[in-house]
């Protein structure tokens, strides 16, 4: 039996936004929007019901203030950077029956996506300039700026009652550059970058970290509800990517101990496979430890998580600590492990592959 809700959010005393939100046991990408304010250059008018064939999205004058929805056109979604989380995400909303329209650096992995039904655009730029929202899962700052802003890049393509989302895992300062060439062109923006990996992205189980717009999050939030389990609206435009650092320099320092005590567990004797059933029982137990310890204990480290993307992390979390002088001495010895293990080519294994640099013998100089 389906059960709605009416929220009512105030952004500003002149901006009323009212959510209708929708939930049946076969869907939980039902959500009904409007909106209207006569200090917004753009107004919106969206309804996303069960399945997102049904999603439409309208950008219309702020003179009209049409209740009706019989003009509204279905959303067109754009989406750049088709790795290992960006095919599975863009599948998941060709597959809930969005038009999407796709993009990669390397062609060849639009395909699979072009065989369910994606439109294919030769450009960020195209991409942008033939759809409302635009999403962006690039490795980097440097390949997210450079796909947002450089040449031919999505900026290009964006203008008034336009949408972009990048979900890219970036520090503060690109993702802030990238919020001012997208709204210099009248677009909206938002960063949400994801917590979960490749199975939650697969699953359509992803956490959004998202800050800017708030009008551009609640648009779009049917949208990040196909592909994600939760979401969290942080405020400005850094927060999210802060949040996001944060989780995975805690995340990249628990897997460099969990390494050093499988090892140490192997080296006195104990069986590591006993040591992950025993993390699994306690106080310290993650889910993290029981989906990769079992492979790890075998040498075996199939990728979900680039090591390359964690090092990364780290290094941006690291940046992000030294700006407020917080002392991050755990992680800093974390990163440099993870460096160790990039030495040793491991940067396309998952991450969980830093345990191989704790193996390298150490030269004895007698
Ligand atoms: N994998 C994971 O578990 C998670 C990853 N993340 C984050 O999501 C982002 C993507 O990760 P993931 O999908 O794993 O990474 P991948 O390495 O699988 O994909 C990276 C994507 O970025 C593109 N790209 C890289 N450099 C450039 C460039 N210079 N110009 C244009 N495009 C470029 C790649 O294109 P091409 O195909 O041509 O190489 C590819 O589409 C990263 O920021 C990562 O930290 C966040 C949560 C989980
Ligand atoms: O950025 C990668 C995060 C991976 C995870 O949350 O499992």
């Amino acid at each position: 039996m389906a059960k709605t809700l009416l929220l009512k959010t105030t952004f500003s005393q002149h901006h009323h936004h009212y959510l209708h939100l929708s939930t049946s046991r076969f869907s939980k990408a039902t959500a009904m929007c409007s909106s209207f304010s006569p200090l917004l250059p753009i107004n919106f008018r969206y309804i996303a019901r069960p399945m997102c064939s049904f999603v439409s999205f309208k950008a219309f004058s702020s003179q009209d203030n049409t209740s009706t929805t019989k003009d509204d056109v279905p959303a067109r979604i754009g989406f750049l950077g088709l790795g290992i989380m960006g095919s599975p995400m863009a599948q998941n909303l060709i597959k809930a029956g969005c038009d999407v329209t796709v993009w990669n650096r390397t062609k060849s992995k639009c395909d699979p996506l072009v065989s369910l039904g994606a439109k294919y655009e030769a450009s960020p730029e195209e991409v942008a300039a033939s759809c409302d929202i635009t999403f962006a899962m690039l490795a980097d700052p440097e390949s997210a700026a450079d796909v947002a802003y450089g040449k031919h890049g999505a900026a290009s393509g964006m203008g008034p009652g336009k949408g972009y989302v990048d979900v890219s895992t970036v520090d503060g300062d690109t993702s802030k550059l990238i919020s001012e060439h997208i709204k210099a062109t009248g677009a909206q923006f938002l960063e949400a970058p994801v917590s979960g990996s490749k199975k939650p992205a697969e699953d359509g189980q992803l956490i959004f970290l998202t800050a800017g717009d708030r009008f551009l999050y609640e648009m779009v939030g049917p949208f990040l509800d196909i592909m994600g389990k939760s979401r969290f609206y942080l405020g400005d435009v850094g927060n999210g990517a802060a949040m996001k650092l944060v989780v995975n320099m805690i995340m990249g320092s628990m897997m460099a101990s969990f390494s050093e005590g499988l090892l140490l567990s192997a080296k006195v004797g104990l069986d590591p496979s006993v040591l992950v059933e025993v993390i699994s029982q306690g106080a310290i137990s993650a889910p993290m430890y029981s989906m990769k310890g079992p492979a790890m204990v075998k040498s075996l480290y199939p990728t979900a998580f680039p090591l390359k993307h964690q090092q990364k992390d780290l290094r941006l979390a690291l940046g992000l600590a030294e700006s407020v002088s917080q002392s991050t001495p755990i992680a800093a010895a974390a990163n440099e492990l993870y460096k160790v293990a990039k030495s040793h080519g491991l940067s396309d294994e998952d991450f969980s592959a830093v345990i191989e640099a704790l193996k390298v013998k150490v030269q004895n100089k007698e």
